[in-house]
């Protein structure tokens, strides 16, 4: 009892040193490159979720000499058949070479293993059905990298392969890039039996392990940046057989459409053919002007940078409509819609003590009133510094100036109001439709751990989304009645 008692207060003792170890641990996880770049990721695909054609196996079809097709399915059944077909792709595998001073090599005391070139072989497994481009692009694509050129990735299958028990194996190694836009290797582990064999994956002294041994009812994988040097442990018993895939950048992606306009055939839209006899009309907008689409979807931006972004954002018929007004008249853009109520009082304000006729006046007012503010906002938001209340990073609720030193005034409105002729009716004004909250929080990193009630909150650097209004506009030049076209 007492011994007991003993042990449990020195656990106690323990306690604190561990959790601030532990604490500390996570903190330099976190700081550290592998996780702010991570350069190696895996996942799974569940065969029970898995297409119909795969849930009863992945299929493998190879050319098997002399004109003979053969197929396997894996996982692979108990039956002799099966056992048989799969010997078979076995012995039709060549012994996998490898590249030593600019030369293939084969040298099995480095590599040991099988191969099929794809020219040999085909398979019913699609990384497209999976969503594993998309995971890769998500979780591997740097925001900014490449000088943005790059928004996606793309795989092309390279080799089947099998490493094969008591001694497959494949040493550290970097593999050979076959084009600059190379962005590393996929590597799909099939469901095969086998034991030892993982997968090892290292850059800047970070590691990361694959053991695909456990499991048979599910595709295993991993993907990693082309410098990252990786190894293939000893399969002890069994076979893995994986499929590797080449990954190239693309500037193609997931964003893509905003700046791509053959991506889609827009003259397909009604609503093209329709806008193109409007611009081809002379007395809509003979001296030219603007016309404007009211977004159908909110979209977030919680800093200046998101502005300049937010085309690639746009979704369903926003898109499209981005698409159309560029393509006939060569210029869209998608703007925040802020509430200005605040600024046009002012300058309602300042416009009647400037003017002496009550009647010009209210005139001026009501015009004022039907006019409509979009923003291309210039506000520099100061996210290490101390906000005041009013000055938080809130898009629906800015109406200050900014000194630019250039107006007639020697400062300029930090958004201009323009007439718009809407397509569709005006925006929902100043509606939030959502606010996501982060709080980052200034945590100390000594190593003292701090406890609940001493949590420093940093300066209060908070950052508030917001899902504000958006509108699509796009200017129409003056109708020329010479040559019909507008300029
Ligand atoms: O098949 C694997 O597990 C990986 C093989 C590999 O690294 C390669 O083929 O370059
Ligand atoms: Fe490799």
């Amino acid at each position: 009892m007492s011994s007991e008692r003993s042990a449990s207060s020195s656990d106690q003792g323990n306690y604190l040193p561990d959790h601030e170890s532990l604490f500390q641990e996570v903190s330099n996880a976190l700081l550290s490159d592998a996780s702010n770049k991570p350069f190696a990721i895996g996942g799974r695909i569940e065969l029970g979720s898995a297409t119909p054609s795969e849930r009863d196996g992945i299929m493998i079809r190879w050319d098997s000499g002399e004109g003979q097709g053969r197929n396997v399915s894996l996982p692979m059944g108990n039956d002799p058949i099966s056992q048989a077909a799969f010997q078979k792709l076995m012995e039709d595998c060549q012994p996998a070479t490898f590249g030593r001073g600019g030369e293939d090599v084969l040298d099995e005391t480095y590599r040991k293993a099988g191969k099929m070139n794809t020219t040999q072989f085909c398979t019913d497994f699609s990384l497209a059905e999976h969503g594993v481009i998309d995971t890769i692009v998500q979780a591997l694509l740097q925001e900014g990298a490449h000088g943005g050129k790059y928004n996606g990735v793309r795989a092309e299958l390279y080799k089947l392969n099998v490493y094969s028990g008591p001694s497959g194996k494949f040493k550290p190694h970097v593999d050979t890039p076959r084009s600059d836009a190379q962005m590393g290797s996929l590597v799909v582990c099939l469901p095969s039996s086998h034991q030892g064999g993982e997968f090892v994956v290292r850059h800047a002294s970070q590691e990361v392990r694959f053991d695909w041994s456990k499991r048979l009812d599910c595709i295993q994988w991993a993907a990693f940046f082309s410098d990252c040097e990786h190894e293939v442990l000893r399969v002890s018993e069994g076979h893995r057989v994986t499929l590797t895939y080449n990954l190239y950048w693309t500037d193609y992606g997931p964003s893509h459409m905003a700046r791509q306009l053959n991506a889609l055939d827009q003259s397909s839209f009604h609503f093209y053919v329709a806008l193109e006899k409007l611009i081809n009309c002379p007395s809509f907008l003979p001296k030219g002007g603007l016309i404007g689409f009211s977004c159908t979807h909110g979209y977030p931006h919680t800093s200046p940078s998101s502005i300049p972004h937010l085309d690639r954002r746009l979704k369903g018929v926003d898109m499209l409509v981005y698409q159309v007004f560029k393509r006939l008249t060569g210029s869209a853009r998608v703007r925040a819609v802020l509430d200005a109520s605040e600024y046009e009082e002012e300058r309602r304000e300042r416009l009647r003590d400037t003017m002496d006729c009550e009647s010009s006046a209210s005139g001026t007012g009501d015009e004022l009133a039907s006019e409509t503010y979009l923003t291309d906002f210039l506000f520099a938001p100061r996210l290490n510094g101390m906000y005041e209340e009013e000055e938080m990073l809130d898009p629906t609720s800015i109406t200050h100036f900014v000194s630019r030193n250039n107006g007639p005034e020697g400062r300029e409105p930090a958004f201009f109001s323009e007439k718009v002729i809407w397509l569709t009716g005006k925006p929902q004004f100043f509606e939030e439709l959502a606010v996501a909250f982060i709080t980052v929080w200034q945590m100390s990193l000594s190593s003292q751990l701090p406890s609940a009630n001493t949590i420093q909150y940093g300066n209060e650097a908070s950052i508030d989304a917001y899902y504000s209004a958006a509108v699509i506009t796009s200017y129409l030049g003056a109708f020329d009645m010479m040559t019909g076209r507008r300029a």
